[in-house]
């Protein structure tokens, strides 16, 4: 590995009470990268964000945070530490409008507003529809739209790490156009990405690197522009169901 690791996994396991779903997860982000997590439906994605972010109990060795063990470490410290997630589903906060749903990040944000690099001006200007909107119930608001205040939510904590969760599940293609390029403005705010994403190609593109998961392991890690569609396909759905 050469650079920094800002994050980084180390045997991670986990999972739902008796049922493990990661089986010894290595994994580390460079600062300044966007890594890509990639893998079936139940390959772990999921568990491993919620593992890293401190929603499942992990041991403390397991997830180091600019090199210092972290795993385990409640979701409210870790945001205090730098991290931030955008969650599957986006889970925002239904009856509260746009700004509400903003004004509850920046209550429990790593920084106040006025000393990180994200305000919601700044916001504004990457989502300009938000603006328009900042007024209106959540309810009220587009999937796509609701994606934007997702993102907005999680960059007003002013993380160092962001990790998102399928920021395209549901979405229209043009939508998804939309919000993936707003990752290199985000990237040059010195945020590092990990992205969790089922659209293979939309990975490989918006990532400096890949790692594929099956079944709880990761299967395969590279370059994301060095691997071959071939590689990923064995990795995705086993070796013996590979595509030749
Ligand atoms: N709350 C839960 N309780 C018990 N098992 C769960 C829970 N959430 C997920 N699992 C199981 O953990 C495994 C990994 O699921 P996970 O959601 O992490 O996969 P994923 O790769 O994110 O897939 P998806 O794209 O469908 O979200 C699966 O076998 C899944 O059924």
């Amino acid at each position: 590995m050469t650079g920094t690791a800002i994050l980084s996994t180390h045997g991670l396991v986990g999972g739902y009470g008796d049922f493990q779903a990661l089986f010894g997860i290595d994994l580390h982000l460079l600062q300044g990268e966007v890594i890509a997590l990639i893998g079936a439906n139940g390959a772990g994605k999921s568990t491993f964000l919620k593992s890293v972010f401190g929603l499942l109990p992990v041991g403390r060795d397991m997830v180091r945070y600019e090199g210092v063990p972290v795993g385990g470490t409640p979701v409210h410290k870790m945001v205090g530490r730098g991290l931030a997630m955008v969650p599957e589903g986006r889970r925002l906060f239904a009856g509260m409008t746009v700004e509400e749903n903003m004004r509850v990040a920046i209550d429990h944000a790593r920084l106040p507003e006025s000393e990180g690099q994200w305000t919601r001006d700044r916001l504004f200007e990457l989502f300009p529809i938000l603006r328009e909107k900042r007024n209106q119930p959540i309810e009220d608001l587009s999937g796509g739209q609701q994606q934007m205040v997702a993102i907005s939510r999680a960059l007003l904590c002013q993380p160092r790490v962001l990790l998102c969760d399928e920021l395209s599940l549901g979405l229209a293609p043009r939508v998804i156009r939309e919000i993936y390029a707003v990752l290199p403005e985000i990237i040059s705010g010195g945020t590092s990405i990990v992205l969790v994403e089922q659209d293979v190609s939309l990975a490989r593109e918006a990532s400096n690197r890949l790692y594929c998961m099956l079944e709880g392991r990761i299967t395969l890690t590279g370059n994301s522009n060095e691997i071959s569609r071939d590689q990923i396909a064995a990795a995705y759905f086993g070796a013996s169901n590979a595509v030749a």
